[in-house]
């Protein structure tokens, strides 16, 4: 059996990882941290648990991390990089699920998310955890950078095209909406019930830190640098990411056989038939990505549709996908559960 840590055990997508590392047959729960709810028995703080999860949360400082096979960070920017170093020491495989390891560019890191990088040397060293583009890297790393939620939703939804050389790089646009659980389980205004219902609106349109990750990981894919266009939104839901993604054909393609080959094998990529339009709520609480591709009126302008779930593939999901590729299992394993729709 796996050992498995979790730093941030109380968010939105440590209580997610708790949920699917739960019902994963290689993995034993070892450690489950909060600060604040240190002492509590998780299955009390989360009834969902209840029969489930035998552990209480226990401080970062108190919890036997070191001694655990993988630990996954779901805690806020800044943290995994404070004690990354000492765990791989340790001979520790980390997972991180916040930004902390994903731009290689650490002074452009640095400016995005204001702050100093703790240890800069080791973003060179990590594999960014997405299995579609990487997954021979991911399987020899021992330090993953799990990508953000719209930057999956994104890059999986243009990857085929960049990669076949087949769009206008120069002027991608990418029109995002993000469920509220995206903003992580904290009382900010914003996200109140009265503020973030029967509303709906864009935010960070002057730039959002997700911008330079998704360049990065399409410049990757193309070879040369991109120009992208990123949008988010808030919308009135709890999970769930949709991303329009918008482009310029250089090139006359079936673009229907082109998804459908470069994602053949892909478990957790779903092309659907011609003229789908795929909702967040087919992906709920599930790790696929579902994906459209459309060419209105047969112009040159492509638009794909990608739908994911913004706490399992955007987060959880890919992490515990990673954790399987990392430990040599099959990469469905524990995670081949069936939408809750509606
Ligand atoms: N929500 C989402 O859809 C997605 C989130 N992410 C990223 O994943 C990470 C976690 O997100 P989310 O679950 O939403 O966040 P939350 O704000 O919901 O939870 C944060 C968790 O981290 C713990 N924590 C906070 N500060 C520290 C600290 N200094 N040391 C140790 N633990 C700490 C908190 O518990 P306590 O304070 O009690 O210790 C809590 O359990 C973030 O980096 C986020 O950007 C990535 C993709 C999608
Ligand atoms: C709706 C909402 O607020 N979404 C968050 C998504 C951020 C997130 O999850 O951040 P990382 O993936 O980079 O860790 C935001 O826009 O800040």
């Amino acid at each position: 059996m796996i050992k498995a840590g979790i730093v941030g055990g109380t968010g939105y997508t440590g209580v997610e990882l708790l949920r699917l590392l739960a019902q994963h047959p290689e993995v034993e729960l070892a450690a489950i941290t909060s600060r604040k709810e240190a002492g509590m028995p998780v299955a009390e703080m989360f009834p969902s648990l209840r029969g489930r999860v035998s552990l209480a949360f226990t401080t970062p400082e108190e919890a036997p991390l070191k001694s655990c096979d993988v630990v996954f960070f779901a805690t806020p920017n800044g943290i995994a990089m404070q004690q990354t170093r000492e765990l791989l020491e340790a001979g520790v495989k980390v997972i991180d699920l916040a930004a902390d390891f994903r731009i290689k560019d650490v002074a452009e890191w640095s400016k995005w998310y204001g702050m100093e990088h703790a240890c800069p040397e080791l973003v060179a060293e990590a594999v960014y955890g997405l299995p579609e583009i990487n997954r021979a890297a991911i399987k020899q790393a021992r330090l993953i950078a799990n990508p953000g939620c719209y930057p999956t939703a994104v890059q999986l939804g243009f990857l085929p095209l960049v990669e076949a050389g087949v769009i206008d790089t120069s002027g991608l646009v990418a029109d995002c909406k993000s469920g509220v659980s995206g903003a992580g389980r904290k009382a900010e205004t914003h996200i109140l019930y009265a503020e973030a219902t029967d509303s709906f609106k864009a935010y960070a349109v002057a730039g959002h830190r997700h911008l330079p990750e998704i360049r990065q990981g399409l410049a990757r894919m193309a070879g040369h640098d991109v120009g992208l266009t990123f949008v988010p939104h808030l919308t009135p839901m709890i999970r769930g990411i949709h991303a329009t993604l918008y482009g310029k054909l250089k090139k006359d393609v079936d673009l229907q056989a082109l998804y459908e080959k470069r994602y053949a094998g892909e478990y957790f990529v779903d092309v659907m038939p011609p003229k789908s339009h795929p909702e967040t709520r087919s992906v709920r609480a599930i790790n696929t990505c579902r994906i459209a591709v459309h060419r209105p009126q047969g112009g040159d302008t492509v638009v794909v549709l990608s739908v994911i779930d913004n706490l399992v593939k955007g987060a959880a999901g890919q992490a515990v996908q990673n954790m399987n590729l990392l430990f040599d299992l099959p990469e469905q394993m524990g995670l081949t559960q069936i939408a809750v729709s509606p």
